[in-house]
């Protein structure tokens, strides 16, 4: 995998009418990356989702996607295609999940019927329900803004708060979705209030503060395989933001926060535990 970036912030600058809302913001995300933004109520969390989208532009400085500039204009032209889910997805309330997505995807025709089905599946919706949106409760409308911003397997995906309604399954498969996704290269930039979800999804997190943002250096998340389950609850006493992860070969996973790489290994090899560190694509 190149350490190529998707998203690139140089300097931007975002002023609406009189009230400037950020400034001098400058940060990557690189492919297969998951990029967090944390930061308090009306600090520019979603504006920096919209800027990265081509829905709103800068003021100032510069926004490249895939090496290409945003520019006025320019929206629905952006390279390799965006999944977005930002704010409350909004979708017809007469007709089913299925065909609010069919009618979506003849935008760009890039997919078939088995792709939308195939994504409906992932979120855990029944494809062939038939019931119409205006039916759905908050979390499957939240389950089908997931299946649109991913079903047409984007190289960048933007998401605000996406696990605001979700079950417990909602978020396992939420889980698995960005797993598998990472897998493929995908690089996400992921707004949440949820430090659950920072914890468990993000690589690296830039925390909105005075209109900038700064990298939260104690934040990096590092995926780690242990042999044994036993050694998984001696990890979670010592490091309680520690989070367990996926199985991999039978084998368990924990997400485990470091500020540096050199810091995990003596924080295994101190408890002397047989570890492997699974590199992420970013430092690989
Ligand atoms: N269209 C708009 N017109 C005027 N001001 C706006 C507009 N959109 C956003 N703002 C202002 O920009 C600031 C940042 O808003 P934004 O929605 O990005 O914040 P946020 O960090 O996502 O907030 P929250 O955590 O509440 O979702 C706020 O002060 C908001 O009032």
């Amino acid at each position: 995998m190149t350490e190529e970036n998707r998203i690139v912030f140089h300097r931007v600058d975002k002023s609406i009418g009189e009230q400037t809302i950020l400034q001098n913001v400058t940060f990557e995300v690189r492919a297969g990356e998951v990029v967090g933004i944390i930061g308090a109520n009306g600090s520019g969390k979603t504006t920096i989702l919209r800027l990265a989208a081509g829905l709103s532009y800068p003021s100032k400085g510069e926004i490249l996607i895939n090496g290409k500039s945003i520019q006025p204009g320019l929206v629905g032209n952006l390279p390799g295609g965006i999944g977005v889910l930002i704010e409350s997805p909004t979708f017809l309330e007469n007709v089913t999940g299925f065909d609010n997505l069919y009618y979506l995807s003849k935008i760009r025709n890039q997919i078939d019927k088995e792709d939308i089905y195939h994504a409906l599946k992932q979120v855990g919706l029944d494809p062939n329900n038939k019931k119409k949106v205006k039916a759905y409760s908050l979390g499957m409308k939240q389950r089908l803004g997931i299946a649109q911003a991913i079903m047409e397997r984007p190289e960048i995906i933007l998401f605000d708060e996406p696990t605001n309604a979700l079950d417990k399954e909602g978020i396992s498969l939420f889980g698995n979705i960005i797993d598998e996704c990472k897998k493929r290269g995908t690089s996400f930039l992921f707004v949440s209030h949820s430090m659950e979800d920072i914890q468990n999804y993000c690589d690296r997190v830039f925390k909105i503060e005075n209109q900038t943002v700064v990298l939260q250096e104690n934040m990096r998340y590092y995926t780690v395989m242990l042999k044994k389950l036993e050694d998984v609850e001696k990890v979670l006493q010592i490091k309680t933001n520690a989070r367990i992860g996926e199985r991999l070969d039978g084998n368990p996973v924990i997400r485990i926060p470091f500020e540096t790489e050199k810091e995990l290994h003596s924080f295994f090899d101190d408890l002397q535990l047989d570890y492997q560190l699974l590199k992420d694509k970013k430092s690989s």
